[in-house]
C-alpha cells in the first residue's frame, strides 16, 4: 500500500490524474484498452479538473462505475450524469458517451445489478472474476467506500460481482455496486480523499487499523491512497 499526504486539494487532483495517466498508458500498450472502474461524489470533480491536463488516448477507455445511484440520468444524483454533464458534454477531453457503462434504467435493482454483473463478464477479462486496471475510489467520512456502508450485508457478498442495495443510509437509498470480489481482483485501486471530516476515519483506518468498508479493499496489485493534508491530518508528525 501507497500511502500520500500532499499539501493541497490541487496536488491530490495532480497525483491522481498523473496515475490515471500512467496506467491507461500502459494498459493501452500492452491490451489496446483501458478498462476504468469510476466512482461518484468528489471524484467527479477531482476528475473534471486534472483529466483535460493528461495525455492519453482517450479513445481506447472504457469506463465503468465503481457504484451508480438508480435514478433517471438527469438527476442530480446521477453519477454518469454528472460525467456526462461536466466532461462529455463540455468536451474537455475526447470521451464519448457510449464509452460509459451504464446501468440499466427502468427496471428491479436486482435486474440492474444482474445486467451490470453481465456487461462486466462481457467486456473486462479476467479468470474468473474481471479484473480492472484501475478502479478510482472515494471515501465517505463514515468510512464508505462505493456504495459499502458500514455494517451492511453486502460487505460479506462472496459470489455476486455487483450488488444492489435499497437501503442506502446516504441518499439515494437506490444503488448498485461492485463487491469485494471484483474490487479486490483490480490491478491497481487508488482512493483519492480530501477534506477534514475525513481525518478521524483516516486515522481509524490507518492508525488504528479498525475494520471499515474501505479497509477492507486490499487489491491483487497495488492500493494507493492519496489524500490533502487535511484528511491526513492525523498521519502527518
Ligand atoms: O455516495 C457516494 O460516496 C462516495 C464518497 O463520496 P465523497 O463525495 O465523500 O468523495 C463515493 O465514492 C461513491 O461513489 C458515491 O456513490
Amino acid at each position: 500500500m501507497v500511502i500520500s499526504v500532499l499539501d493541497s486539494r490541487e496536488d491530490v487532483i495532480t497525483a491522481l490524474c498523473n496515475l490515471v495517466e500512467s496506467t491507461s498508458n500502459a494498459s493501452i500498450e500492452k491490451n489496446g484498452i483501458f478498462n476504468v472502474g469510476v466512482s461518484g461524489g468528489s471524484l467527479v470533480s477531482f476528475l473534471v479538473k486534472g483529466l483535460p491536463e493528461i495525455k492519453t488516448d482517450f479513445s481506447k477507455w472504457k469506463i465503468f462505475f465503481c457504484d451508480e445511484r438508480l435514478v433517471p440520468i438527469d438527476n442530480p444524483d446521477s453519477t454518469f450524469g454528472l460525467y456526462k454533464k461536466q466532461l462529455v458534454d463540455t468536451e474537455i477531453v475526447s470521451l464519448s458517451a457510449d464509452q460509459f457503462v451504464t446501468a440499466k434504467q427502468d427496471v428491479t435493482g436486482e435486474e440492474a445489478a444482474q445486467d451490470y454483473a453481465e456487461k462486466l463478464k462481457e467486456l473486462v477479462p479476467g479468470n474468473p472474476i474481471p479484473q480492472f486496471d484501475l478502479l478510482l475510489l472515494g471515501m465517505g467520512p463514515d468510512g464508505h467506500t462505493c456504495s459499502l456502508f458500514p455494517g451492511h450485508k453486502i460487505l460479506e457478498e462472496t459470489n455476486q460481482w455487483v450488488a444492489y442495495i435499497n437501503d442506502s443510509p446516504k441518499p439515494p437509498p437506490n444503488r448498485i455496486t461492485l463487491t469485494y470480489p471484483v474490487i479486490n481482483n483490480a490491478n491497481i485501486c487508488v482512493f483519492a480523499v480530501c477534506g477534514k471530516d475525513k481525518a478521524d476515519v483516516i486515522k481509524k483506518i490507518h492508525v488504528d487499523e479498525e475494520d471499515f468498508p474501505a479497509a477492507r479493499v486490499k487489491a491483487v496489485g497495488k492500493v494507493y491512497w492519496i489524500m490533502d493534508k487535511d484528511a491526513g491530518a492525523h498521519l502527518v508528525q
